[in-house]
């Protein structure tokens, strides 16, 4: 049996405390669903399962469980299984002892070993069921914590973290046993993580959550597609994507162009719908959001339709196995997201630390490398595309209609890089070079100065009066 979980304007207050831990939450949870609640630590995840377990009064709004109030079930009574990040077992109980502890209350009188058994070649944990916690490994001691939330044939399951005090290789594997069994078992799974791979790879939706508010509710797909505000798309997806400060400048000669300080993103014209409607943000701060794949490393000569030119200066590559990402300074800007860790961390950078941050130190850093750039692009080119240079700096923006760049890219506001770009693991650049980017717009997102996602247009436009 699997059931559908209702939360209709759910609120938290704990006592002594002058914020909601949980916000007039709503959600709507399928039977057999597996739906994953995700957001920074104390953002009201485990709140949230807490009050579906019953293990925490709701102060205000309701609970329905199969279209039936459950504020106040008890939470023996909601057939309900949790299982914990600390495992918790019976430290002085073998696992099979662990295992059948619960079964002895609900089925009393009935010899618990046949569920037993039955749960223990579900999970492959035969060997084990002798042993003591104390004996166990980490992955095992929380595969007979499992064992102990499936034996009892619960309707719902409740995981809290589950696989957050284990290391990465097994957490990868457990996560991949727990899709397995829950969508084998059909039964509904509300999933608490703070782990965003860990999400996207195992909810049919995630529910993104931020200071007890819902921000959020939709496949993986979806919440990495269409973020609906900067702070979804900054927390779901690695490394996490490029957000940068900038204003629209849309002369009423025509054109529309993003500026980014030093550098500026001509939006093709005829403008399609999304960006006309970016002309109400002139001159008004908005964040540009630009994830790693949506910018390539390549000669505007390369362009596709849709693709525009910008450039960078290499700060750092790092090398992952199968691919690299570049840390590149456009001399953008980057957003800040609040309640998001510190902005991107700076890369362990090998050899001496130039000479200051200051613009002269990289002025002529960028100089060297876009000279260096200018003579390799010419001798490949034959001198016909791209590298010319303005400033003696960076190469020459690209001949379209839809891209400018009328300073040079140097001068940047960090010396971490305001953008990063993945490529291919043999990528050859360093640290220094100057590099053409081509911009695919298509993968464009802005957000204005509140954060909400403005480009590509929300599905629910305001309205207007
Ligand atoms: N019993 C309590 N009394 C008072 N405040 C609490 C209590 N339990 C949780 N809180 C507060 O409520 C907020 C939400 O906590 P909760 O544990 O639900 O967050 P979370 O997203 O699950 O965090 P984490 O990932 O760190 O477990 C936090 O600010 C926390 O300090």
């Amino acid at each position: 049996m699997s059931r559908a979980i209702t939360l209709h304007e759910v609120s938290k207050y704990y006592p002594k405390q002058p914020t909601p831990a949980v916000d007039r939450f709503s959600l709507e949870i399928a039977p057999g669903e597996f739906l994953v609640l995700l957001g920074p630590s104390g953002c009201g995840k485990s709140t949230v399962l807490r009050m579906i377990a019953g293990l925490e009064d709701i102060t205000t709004g309701e609970l329905l469980l199969d279209g039936e109030y459950g504020n106040d079930l008890a939470p023996g009574d909601r057939k309900m299984a949790m299982v914990f990040q600390n495992f918790a077992l019976y430290p002085s109980m073998t696992s099979r002892e662990n295992i059948g502890f619960p079964l002895r209350f609900e089925m009393p009188g009935t010899e618990p070993g046949p569920r037993v058994d039955e749960t223990a070649r579900i999970l492959g944990i035969e060997e084990i069921l002798d042993r003591y916690p104390g004996q166990l490994s980490g992955g095992e001691r929380q595969r007979v914590a499992m064992g102990r939330a499936i034996s009892r044939h619960p309707s719902v399951f409740l995981m809290d973290e589950p696989l957050s005090n284990l290391d990465a290789k097994l957490r990868a594997h457990l996560r991949a046993e727990i899709a397995r069994l829950t969508r084998g078992m059909g039964v509904t799974t509300v999933y608490v993580t703070h782990d965003q791979a860990e999400a996207m790879s195992l909810g049919d939706r995630v529910a993104v959550m931020r200071s007890g508010v819902l921000q959020q509710i939709g496949t993986p797909r979806d919440v990495y597609h269409l973020p609906e505000n900067v702070f979804v798309a900054a927390f779901v997806g690695t490394p996490r994507i490029n957000l940068l400060q900038a204003t629209v400048i849309a002369p009423l000669s025509g054109g529309m162009w993003i500026d980014f300080g030093r550098q500026r993103l001509g939006l093709p014209e005829p403008l399609g719908y999304d960006h006309q409607m970016l002309r109400i943000q002139q001159g008004r701060t908005i964040i540009v959001g630009l994830r790693s794949e949506a910018v390539r490393i390549a000669r505007a000569s390369q362009a596709h339709p849709g693709e525009v030119a910008i450039s960078g200066i290499v700060e750092h590559v790092e090398y992952l196995g199968h691919e690299s990402l570049v840390h590149l300074n456009t001399g953008s800007r980057p957003a800040i997201v609040p309640e998001l860790e510190a902005p991107r961390p700076a890369p362990a950078k090998p050899g001496p630390r130039r000479n200051g941050t200051g613009s002269g130190g990289l002025g002529k850093l960028a100089q060297k490398a876009a000279r260096r750039l200018q003579a390799t692009v010419t001798d490949r080119e034959g001198g016909s595309h791209g590298a010319h240079s303005a400033h003696g700096g960076p190469p020459k923006p690209p001949q379209t209609p839809s891209a400018v760049m009328d300073r040079p890219a140097a001068a940047p506001e960090t010396d971490t890089g305001d953008l990063v770009v993945r490529t291919g693991p043999d990528i050859r650049v360093r640290r220094g070079d100057h590099v053409p980017l081509l911009v695919d717009l298509a993968h464009l997102y802005v957000f204005d100065s509140n954060g909400h996602r403005i480009c590509p247009l929300p599905r629910e436009q305001p309205h207007l009066e």
